[in-house]
């Protein structure tokens, strides 16, 4: 690498470029244009013109497959790169052509996948001077390109951006079916380079050389009208990194800065040419007040790259240049155009803080827009690494008024709901809290992919809170023993508060009704109860009403329960409920629809989320309940793994439970409840330490699960890296043949690959418990005689077959002659090797 002085060295590319071992920063362009349009891995011959000092060649020797040409030319002498050939050639010259020629028979290439160029011709001078003869340089690399690229072939060339830009460009669109124009971040915004990309080479039979003529290609054609651009409020005006926009010409359309400074319409000028100039004699006293900085003059130099912002500040000059001028040009009798206007500075002034504010107010609204969901994203997430269930009534996500059909007091909120009216009265509502200086409509379509993905979310909780909630809806319909007895509770006591509770029950219906101030009924809801509480009586008669009802009757199933009776005893020994616990369950039920009917005008269908103790403690016990008979399964389960211990169930579950005896006497059957129940195969320790092996499992974090793995997939990819640097290193060294090198490399990730367990076969013997484990697999004795019969069977067979199958009848001798157990046991492992 050069020299580099000052604030080059602490360029972060420069710096990189250190750390890599590259020889120029200029290396990261190519790294980064590869990672964009992968083109080097394909490329088995790359030909890169203007190499030197060799950065682009070292990125491509590391790219490219392996035992591809590199060849670097340049005007200097390049230090040998690794895998790369390299020779001291000016690409203008009719001699490099040969000389690549000779090299490409020597390598055995017939034409280069890749061509690249990254050339700066080593002219001083003026810019335009310079920018003219680097994109002749590109023409004479594009010639290289047309004589020895491959049909198909990609071309990479680096372009300044001046009146020949789009003339390259033309060029390369006659020569390639794609062409890509881009900036890499490695290459500074200051300078006036581009990278052009010339995909999929035509290769054409006969190009006009006109094409390639210099002089023919940059002379210019006829202008075109152009158009006016708003740069500041019409479409979203962008830094344009990557050159002019297609369409755009060649032309230049230069204004004096005089005529910019003094005009009324500043924004059409800066929207219609493409440079301000300070060249004229009336821009002399503009181009040397302090004003005018370095900026705005390179600014000025090309307005069709400029953003926003650049305009803003041309803008801004404009308008501190006019004030500080103002008084001199108003005496000036040539300048029509300040003393029309009564005051023309303060119009400047009122369209630069319209603009100003507009910007600012946007910016903020898209930075609360995107705080907002990143918050919503990461509490998701955290949700999610912590295994928590994400609540969807938190955060807003669920509005509790939203399943609320009391929410809909009349017929007119019913109307709104379904024309969609709360939507968009909720939508304004939130919109008014922002700041209004934007129109609404423009925010909402700039944030329109935002609020499409939120909705998505919000739909998908949706589902989620609608599917729990039905499922805490059918829970509670089908009902547990607890919530009966619960509701029994609640009836007694109900009993008791009843005269109370219902002076309150009416003040509360009067609160309500004040405080809705509407006496419009909710359309979706009908009042039961027509303004009358029911009696027990009646609501006990209506109940049993039901056609359920009169079908167990019809059946005769209702004469099962015996009003005399405290408690029926099935014939099973199970408890029956009598006609007087069910006529009392009724009454719970019952009573709590009167609670409900006085409790509210109207009642809901939906069911509300169950927020309150003592639901959740149900819930709780029922869990409690489940976590134990699964404990016991386990736990018997885990026994029956054991064979003795599984014949030892099996065997006491032949007992005197399962016959289920009729015509029993009754005394018999409550002595036998009472003092003899059927023995758990497995004791109150066993099912503890199930319970604990559940809790500890519970206790285990989701973000230590998640760590381990992350943990095992670093670890995977540090020696994959590490693999990849062997192969790499195996690929450099040229001592070696392509084979022997690829055999090498497979080899390398054949050894990293993840192992497989290896089986091993076992002997199940008779009558002794086999230990099976990981990878054991157990074979019978009969299978494994047939293998080897098999293998006497077959005589022709390699001799270490024969010499096994030998050893086995060896092992059985001696196992007959010696002990059962050695023999036995090198059977076994014959029978392995047999079997593999
Ligand atoms: C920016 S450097 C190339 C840097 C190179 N891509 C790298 O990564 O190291 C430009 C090179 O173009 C070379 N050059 C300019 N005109 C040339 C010509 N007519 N023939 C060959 N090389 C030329 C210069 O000698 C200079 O080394």
């Amino acid at each position: 690498m050069g020299k580099v002085k000052g604030k080059h060295r602490l360029d972060k590319f420069y710096r990189l470029a250190k750390e890599h071992g590259y020889r120029s920063r200029a290396s990261w362009k190519l790294v980064q244009l590869d990672s964009k349009f992968s083109f080097l891995r394909s490329s088995r011959a790359v030909l890169d013109l203007c190499a030197a000092p060799g950065g682009w060649m070292q990125v491509a020797v590391q790219r490219v497959p392996v035992g591809s040409l590199v060849l670097g030319i340049d005007l200097v002498p390049i230090a040998p790169i690794r895998g790369a050939v390299s020779i001291e050639q000016d690409i203008t010259k009719p001699e490099c052509r040969a000389r690549v020629k000779k090299l490409m028979g020597e390598h055995g290439v017939r034409a280069f996948d890749l061509v690249l160029h990254d050339g700066s011709p080593n002219v001083g001078g003026a810019w335009a001077q310079e920018a003219m003869s680097q994109n002749a340089l590109v023409i004479d690399a594009v010639k290289l390109a047309t004589q020895f690229l491959a049909p198909k072939g990609t071309f990479v060339t680096k372009v300044f951006r001046s009146q020949d830009y789009n003339s390259v460009l033309y060029c390369l669109k006659q020569l390639f079916e794609k062409v890509e124009v881009d900036k890499p971040a490695a290459s500074r915004s200051t300078s006036a380079e581009i990278f052009v990309l010339g995909l999929k080479y035509k290769a054409p039979a006969k190009i006009d050389p006109r094409l390639l003529d210099v002089k023919h290609l940059f002379q210019g054609a006829i202008e075109p009208p152009r158009k006016v651009v708003d740069v500041l409020r019409g479409t979203k005006q962008k830094r344009h990194r990557d050159g002019y926009e297609d369409g755009e010409t060649i032309f230049r359309k230069v204004s004096s800065a005089a005529d910019f400074i003094w005009s009324e319409s500043p924004l059409e000028i800066l929207g219609s040419v493409t440079s301000i100039s300070f060249e004229d004699p009336a821009s002399l006293p503009i181009k040397e007040h302090s004003l005018t900085t370095e900026e705005v003059k390179h600014l000025c130099e090309d307005l069709r790259v400029l953003g926003k912002q650049d305009f803003k500040h041309l803008l801004k000059w404009r308008m501190q240049l006019r004030k500080a001028l103002s008084p001199t040009k108003k005496t000036d009798s040539s300048s029509p155009a300040v003393g029309d206007k009564e005051d023309p500075v303060d119009e400047d002034d009122k369209i630069l803080n319209e603009m100003e504010e507009l910007t600012y107010a946007m910016d903020r609204k898209k930075k609360r827009q995107k705080k907002l969901l990143s918050k919503r994203r990461a509490k998701d997430k955290a949700r999610k690494a912590l295994g928590v269930q994400v609540d969807v009534m938190e955060d807003g996500y669920m509005d509790h008024e939203l399943f609320s059909l009391s929410s809909i007091k009349g017929k007119k909120d019913l109307v709104a709901v379904d024309s969609n009216e709360l939507d968009e009265e909720n939508v304004d509502s939130r919109n008014s809290d922002d700041e209004g200086t934007l129109k609404e409509s423009e925010e909402q379509s700039s944030s329109d992919a935002d609020s499409e993905e939120e909705r998505k979310r919000y739909d998908e909780k949706m589902e989620e809170f609608l599917d729990e909630a039905y499922e805490r809806f059918v829970a509670r319909k089908e009902g547990s023993t607890k919530q009966r007895k619960r509701a029994k509770q609640a009836y007694e006591k109900d009993q008791l508060l009843e005269g109370s509770e219902n002076e309150d029950m009416i003040h509360y219906d009067d609160d309500s009704d004040k405080a809705d101030g509407d006496n419009e009924l909710n359309p979706l809801m009908v009042n039961l109860d027509n303004g009358e509480v029911p009696t027990q009586e009646e609501i006990t008669n209506k109940w049993f009403s039901q056609d359920i009802f009169a079908e167990a009757v019809e059946g005769g199933d209702l004469e099962k329960y015996d009003s005399d009776d405290e408690m029926q005893i099935d014939q099973r020994g199970k408890e029956l409920p009598t006609l007087a616990k069910v006529k009392a369950a009724t009454q719970v039920a019952a009573s709590d629809t009167i609670q409900a009917s006085k409790k509210r005008d109207d009642f809901e269908i939906v069911p509300a989320p169950a927020t309150d103790s003592s639901e959740e403690s149900s819930s709780d016990d029922s869990e409690d309940e489940d976590i134990g008979t699964k404990a016991e399964i386990l736990a018997c389960a885990k026994k029956m793994l054991r064979k003795k211990q599984r014949e030892q169930i099996l065997d006491d579950a032949y007992n005197k439970y399962m016959f289920d005896d009729e015509g029993l006497p009754e005394w018999f059957v409550d002595e036998e409840r009472k003092h003899r129940q059927p023995m758990k195969p497995v004791t109150k320790e066993e099912i503890a330490a199930m319970k604990a092996q559940f809790k500890e499992i519970d206790a285990r974090p989701a973000k230590k699960v998640a760590e381990a793995k992350a943990r095992k997939k670093r670890a995977a990819m540090r020696k994959l890296d590490k693999i990849r640097k062997k192969a790499n290193s195996i690929s450099d060294q040229t001592d070696i043949s392509d084979r022997s090198k690829g055999r090498m490399i497979d080899q390398l990730y054949k050894k990293a690959a993840p192992k497989k367990p290896q089986r091993e076969y076992v002997v199940a013997k008779k009558g002794v418990q086999v230990k099976g484990g990981k990878g054991k697999v157990v074979v019978d004795r009969r299978m494994k005689k047939d293998a080897r019969s098999r293998g006497k069977g077959k005589p022709g067979k390699g001799g270490l077959k024969k010499g096994k199958s030998a050893k086995a009848r060896a092992g059985k001798g001696s196992g007959k002659g010696s002990g059962k157990g050695s023999g036995k046991g090198k059977m076994g492992n014959k029978a392995k090797g047999g079997h593999a």
